[in-house]
Formats: C-alpha cells, structure tokens, sequence
C-alpha cells in the first residue's frame, strides 16, 4: 500500500469519525476500539512515512501488529445498530487495505459519498430499531393483520400506522407548525408558485377559515388542478387554482393576505428574487405578509460537519441546476432589504432544514 493511499484512508476515516461521534455512540466499547484502531492505523502511516533507518521495518512491523489486534478485537464485539456505521466505515477505508474484511468487500459501497453515507445512517436510524423489535411484536401480536400492530409502531411506542406516525411526525407537518397559521383568522393564503397545491393543501385541512389560492405555470395548475379533484369537498371548496406567473404583476390583492414562497427563492439567484419579491411587494396591503419557507444555511462550522455537509450540498445542487443558491440569513436579510422589507421572524422547526422567515415591508 502506497503511502498516499494510507494517508487517505485515515483522512477519510478521521473526518467520518468526526461525524459519527455523536454523544449516544460514545458509550459503546465498539467505538472505543475503533477510535484505538484508528489511532493505530495513524500509527502505522506514520511509520511509513517516517525516516528510512534501521528502525523503520522494525516500527512498521509494530504498527501492523497493533492495527492487527484493534481490528481482532473490533470483529470479536456484538456491535449496536448504531456502531455498526461506524465500523463499517473504519473497515471501508482502513480495513480492505489492512485486512480482507467481508464486509467492506461483499457490499463495495464507498461510505464517503454521502449519499451512501445518508442511506446507510436511514438504515441505522429508522430500520434497525424497527426490525429490532420484531421479535418482540411477532411475540406479542402473533399472526397480526392490523397495521398498527407491528416491529414499527412496537419501536416508536405508538399506537398509530406507520404512515400515520409518519405524518404525524412528518418534517412538513414540523415546518407548518411554526407558524401561527390560526391567528391569521379568515386570511387569504397565495401560495405563490405552489406547484401541486401539497403546502395549500395541508394548510386547509388543518385551517378551517383560512383560504388558498394556489398559483403556478399553466401545465403545472393543469395537473393540480386534476389532483384537486380527489380532496374531500370540504378541503377544496377553500382552494383555488390560478395560472400565474410571479414575474407578472401579483392579482391577487387583499387586506391581511399572505403570500407563501415555499423552496421558490432557492431556485433563483438574488437579481430574480428582486424581481418576484417586488410584485409581492406591489400587491401587498395592510396586515400583508410574505412567508417564506426555505433554508437557512447556518454560519460554517456553527453545526456539525455532517449536517453542515447535508445542506451545502444542496446550496450545490441550486447553483449546478439554476445559478442559484441556498441562503445564510444575513443573505436572506440583504435580499428583502433591496425591496424594502424586513425579516420579523425566523424559526426552524426541530427536524427540518427548512427555516420559516416572517417578512413584512418596512
Ligand atoms: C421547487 S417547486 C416548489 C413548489 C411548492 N411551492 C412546494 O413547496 O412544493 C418550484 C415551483 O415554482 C414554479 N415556477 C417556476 N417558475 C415559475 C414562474 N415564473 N411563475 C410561477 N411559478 C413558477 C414551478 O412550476 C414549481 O412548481
């Protein structure tokens, strides 16, 4: 093995062991070990790469050895679900270099790309608490048909589906929840390029009095226009559908509207953002307001690496798609400065990465 290969592999693992050193792995001897292992391997590397003297062999000889016995001992353990990462990811990068581990070489998957990495912490997140429990809810609902009777709802210590609890808990239901919707009273909601109608639509179940106008591009109203017609009657008596482009003059204009913008100026970059805000701007009336629902980028190196990572990656993904980008908030407070407005209200819903910014003209 080349050098430039170990000192690679121990980067990649260094970095990835930052980012799984959450507080609730700490506790397990696997981590320990692993954290020796690596520690070990850094060892090794360095004997590579130090001085070519007598000694050298010698301290090479050494540093496998001990990498040898860390990994032993790493393979003896019953590792937790949530161990299982992070010996996953030390066995990828160290291990199918140091020593044939069937993991690492059954499977192939490169825990550096991060949506593997995503994947894999799903997997260990969500699925392993829930085929943990299986045992458990075969046992106590044998032959069970009923979907609240399952591994899943036995692992969430709930009495609802699985959908349901989803729902439920779901990171929209979260983002909504931010808001005090219900003190809008009877208010007008213009959800401004509301693409099927989903924001409007959840809003309407749950906000007897508040009304929806949904607005977006023709072909896109067509279609939520034909999903409409499966929402029971007393959802879609309250919604809407307008062809409209937001570049355009706003039609509509009422007393205490507010106009949602939900992951809209993300797409586009701020000389655009200008141009949508400004007709908002033009429509807007006494108690209007702007909602805005999209993410806030924390200040680099304010979170962990690894949501850090999560959301940049997005701000990527808007600039290779549209030359646009995801905003921090001292950029969200300079965009709608430029049209006159400001930012009452900024919150994150636990769970999401969206943010919900109040903005009112000043
Ligand atoms: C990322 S989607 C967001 C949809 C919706 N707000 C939501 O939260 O699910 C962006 C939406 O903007 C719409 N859109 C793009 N350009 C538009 C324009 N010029 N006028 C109105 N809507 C537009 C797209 O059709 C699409 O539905």
């Amino acid at each position: 093995m080349s050098t430039t290969t170990a000192t690679q592999a121990i980067d990649g693992s260094i970095s990835l062991s930052n980012r799984l050193r959450q507080p609730e792995r700490m506790q397990s001897d696997a981590l320990q070990i692993a954290h020796e292992l690596k520690d070990r391997a850094q060892g090794l590397v360095d004997a590579l790469e130090g001085p070519t003297d007598t000694n050298r062999d010698l301290a090479i000889l050494e540093a496998q050895a001990n990498v040898r016995s860390s990994a032993r001992e790493l393979e003896r353990l019953t590792i937790q679900p949530s161990d299982f990462l992070f010996q996953l990811s030390v066995s990828q990068q160290l291990g199918c270099t140091f020593w044939n581990h069937e993991i690492s070489h059954q499977n192939g998957y490169d825990i550096r790309d991060l949506n593997i990495y995503n994947w894999m912490m799903y997997m260990a997140k969500e699925t392993a608490p829930t085929v943990a429990h299986f045992v458990k809810a075969s046992e106590r609902w044998p032959g069970s048909e009923d979907k609240t009777e399952t591994a899943y709802s036995l692992s969430r210590g709930t009495d609802l589906s699985f959908f349901d609890h989803i729902n439920a808990s779901s990171e929209r239901a979260n983002e909504f929840g931010t808001f005090d919707w219900a003190s809008l009273g009877t208010a007008v909601v213009v959800d401004v390029g509301g693409g099927g109608g989903d924001a409007s639509v959840s809003l309407a179940e749950k906000f007897a009095d508040l009304t929806f106008v949904v607005q977006d591009l023709p072909s896109a109203i067509e279609t939520a226009r034909d999903l409409a017609r499966l929402l029971p009657k007393n959802v879609a008596e309250r919604i809407q559908f307008q062809e409209h482009d937001f570049f355009e003059p706003q039609p509509v204009v009422k007393e205490h509207a507010v106009y949602l913008l939900r992951m809209i100026l993300h797409d586009w970059p701020d000389h655009d953002c200008v141009k949508i805000l400004q007709q908002l701007s033009a429509s807007m009336q006494n108690g209007s307001r702007i909602i805005i629902m999209d993410m806030v980028l924390p200040r680099p190196g304010s979170t962990s690496l690894e949501y850090e990572a999560v959301l940049r990656q997005k701000d990527l993904v808007m600039r290779q798609n549209f030359n646009a980008k995801e905003r921090e908030r001292e950029e969200w407070e300079v965009l709608v400065a430029k049209v006159g407005m400001g930012i009452a209200h900024v919150a994150t819903p636990q769970g999401s990465q969206h943010s919900v910014l109040e903005v009112f003209k000043i």
